[in-house]
């Protein structure tokens, strides 16, 4: 059987994923689904599972059960083709200081079967993008934390993935840098990329997200684009609403809303 047409399919289908630590569970039974074009943010308290998850879809960890679909290839029955079109940035990406970073990118690109001088373009084209070209002498090890988690995001691009996968992409970074990522982002999308992000930062989730899923227990508690957050759990921002949708007993929001106005 042939994998079907790029375009036709789901940049991300996870099926009922599980998977689960010393017997504890930490993704229990997962499914969701990200179209190409489409930011997707993946919020839940610590220990949600979020890590896992990102984990799981970009074959770092083994399900106990389930699966990852990215454009149609199992990442668990055909990871080779499924990596392909990845690209995973962990919250601390591993950098190497001794490198330039023109050199990082050429290393990275290596990686993925592309040669220096087919990499030398798209890598000279990211690195100003991303207002690091005018380092691309020094060390990477001399870099403050933006730079580096910039650096990290062209490392990323640099093969042209057709999914992101960022693990809190902004933390740590000044307005301006976080500025940058969000913009490349962005962009990224509209040219028909998708990205899941997980993120603490409710703010980023709430202006770049096209959708939002929440997570707790290793379950996706809802998901929906911000609007219909707000409207399901009667709040006004993301915020109320992801305090709602994960307290620790979860009651209904209706139920919250009674104990507010009850003074309780
Ligand atoms: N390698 C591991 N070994 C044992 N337990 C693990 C491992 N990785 C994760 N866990 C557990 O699985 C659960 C989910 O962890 P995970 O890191 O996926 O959560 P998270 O939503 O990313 O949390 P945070 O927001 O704190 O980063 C937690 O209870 C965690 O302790």
């Amino acid at each position: 059987m042939t994998d079907p047409a790029p375009q036709a399919v789901a940049a991300l289908e996870l099926w009922e994923v599980y998977k689960a630590f010393g017997g504890q569970p930490a993704v229990a039974g997962l499914s969701l689904t990200v179209c190409p074009g489409e930011l997707y943010a993946l919020l839940g308290p610590n220990g949600a599972g979020k890590t896992t998850t990102i984990r799981i879809v970009a074959g770092l960890t083994r399900p106990d059960g389930g699966e990852a679909l990215i454009y149609g290839h199992s990442v668990q029955r055909n990871g080779a083709a499924a990596k392909q079109v990845l690209a995973y940035l962990p919250d601390d990406p591993l950098l190497y200081g001794k490198l330039s970073a023109p050199e990082y990118l050429e290393f990275v690109a290596g990686l993925w079967g592309l040669s220096a001088a087919e990499a030398a373009p798209e890598a000279e084209r990211l690195l100003r993008w991303l207002n690091l070209w005018d380092h691309r002498t020094q060390r990477t090890e001399g870099f403050s934390r933006g730079m580096k988690q910039k650096l990290a995001l062209a490392g990323a691009l640099i093969h042209r993935p057709r999914l992101m996968l960022l693990d809190e992409p902004l933390t740590g970074l000044d307005a301006a840098a976080s500025r940058q990522v969000k913009d490349a982002l962005q962009e990224y999308v509209a040219g028909g990329g998708a990205v899941v992000l997980t993120t603490h930062i409710l703010e980023v989730a709430e202006r770049m997200a096209g959708r939002i899923g929440i997570i707790a227990e290793g379950r996706l508690v809802t998901e929906g684009t911000l609007e219909e957050l707000l409207a399901r759990t009667g709040t006004q921002t993301l915020e109320d609403a992801f305090l709602a949708l994960t307290g620790l007993d979860a009651p209904p929001a209706e139920a919250l809303d009674e104990e507010v106005r009850a003074g309780g």
